[in-house]
């Protein structure tokens, strides 16, 4: 009896022991993965969340509740901000965000013919973009030797980054993704607060500011803003994971003009491009490569700020109601000369 007791206690010791052995074992082990994950997998983001200070004594117009813009709709249905011209006062939000003392990533790409709207890219840029904010301009081109000398004002920097030379426009656009999530990853954490990624074949024509910063921030494409959503050019074959079917869809987002926090941009790269590794291995490429897998994106991640098609537009030249600024838009082309293949 005594004997069967003693076993039993041992039993009982020998079970806590092994239980605490096992803890252990797995407390240490989560320890472990959550160690790598910070420091090796996870990128540190810079993170300011130092709130919209405004300065004592700081004059601006009223604020007026029942005056605004009433030709468009500056709120989304998921309650993100439309940005129009006659939505913000721009001395108002220069004087908030100068404060948080922000560098701006802008990354654009120059392979092949392309190269040719370098100059007028970045000589505009300093007229417009984001003026008296530090902004670090990376260029991706295969050809370094090409890049126009432009001067740069006090805190604006220009980064030439070589890439090898694409023989298809189509995987030069959808090539895009891939080396901005590695650029993100490898070279801006730390560097930068906000990225935004664009077309080079454009140029600005009036003020890209603060107005546009946001965690995750989509622009209206010029073509579609005012067309229902059947119309939209959306991946519509469900063998595509950018796939969109009749009767989904919020706005038909550019291709050409996106950004947000590192963070978020990180995350929307690296989504696009292994969609577009997927289809690419399933033998299929979206009907606008990687501006239909960010439209797909998008409707599964709301922005959380919406640029109005002033962002971009599609020529200086054209004209359409509600677009009181053009901002930014398309340098006309030839297609059959510019690109690399038709
Ligand atoms: C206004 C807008 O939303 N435009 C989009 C649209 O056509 P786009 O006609 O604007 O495409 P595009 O010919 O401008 O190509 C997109 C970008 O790829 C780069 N590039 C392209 C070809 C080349 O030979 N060398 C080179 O550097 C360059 O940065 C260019 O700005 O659809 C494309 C995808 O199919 C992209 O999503 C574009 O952003
Ligand atoms: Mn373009």
């Amino acid at each position: 009896m005594l004997l069967r007791q003693n076993f039993l206690i041992i039993l009982v010791l020998f079970g806590m022991v092994l239980t605490g052995v096992i803890y252990l074992n797995n407390y240490g082990n989560s320890c472990n993965q959550q160690i790598i994950e910070r420091d090796v997998i996870k990128p540190k983001w810079m993170q300011k969340n130092i709130g919209l200070r405004s300065s004592p004594g700081l004059l601006y117009n009223q604020p007026r509740v029942l005056v605004g813009r009433t030709d468009v709709a500056s709120v989304s249905p998921w309650s993100s901000p439309i940005i129009w011209e006659g939505t913000f006062d721009s001395t108002l939000i220069d004087s908030i965000y100068k404060q948080q003392n922000l560098t701006i990533a802008t990354t654009v790409f120059a392979l092949g013919k392309y190269t040719r709207f370098i100059k007028g890219f970045l000589e505009s840029a300093e007229q417009h973009y984001f003026v008296g904010f530090r902004v670090h301009f990376y260029l991706f081109t295969d050809q370094p030797e090409s890049v126009p000398e432009v001067k740069m004002g006090e805190n604006r920097s220009l980064t030439v980054l070589k890439v090898q030379s694409l023989n298809r426009w189509q995987d030069i656009s959808m090539n895009r993704m891939e080396k901005l999530e590695k650029l993100i990853k490898n070279e801006l954490a730390g560097e930068a607060d906000y990225i935004f990624c664009l077309d080079v074949d454009t140029m600005f024509y009036g003020r890209w500011g603060a107005e546009s910063l946001g965690r995750l921030v989509g622009v209206i494409h010029p073509w579609f803003f005012d067309a229902p959503r059947g119309q939209f050019t959306y991946e519509r074959r469900p063998e595509s994971l950018a796939y969109i079917p009749a009767g989904e869809g919020d706005y038909y987002y550019a291709g050409a003009a996106f950004g947000g926090t590192l963070e978020d941009i990180h995350n929307l790269t690296k989504t696009c491009r292994e969609h577009l590794n997927i289809d690419a291995a399933n033998s299929i490429e979206a009907v606008w490569q990687e501006e239909s897998h960010l439209n797909k994106y998008f409707l599964l991640n709301k922005p959380s700020k919406l640029l109005s098609p002033e962002y971009m537009w599609r020529g200086i030249n054209e004209r359409a109601a509600p677009i009181k600024i053009v901002r930014f838009a398309n340098v006309p082309k030839n297609y059959a000369e510019v690109r690399p293949n038709a």
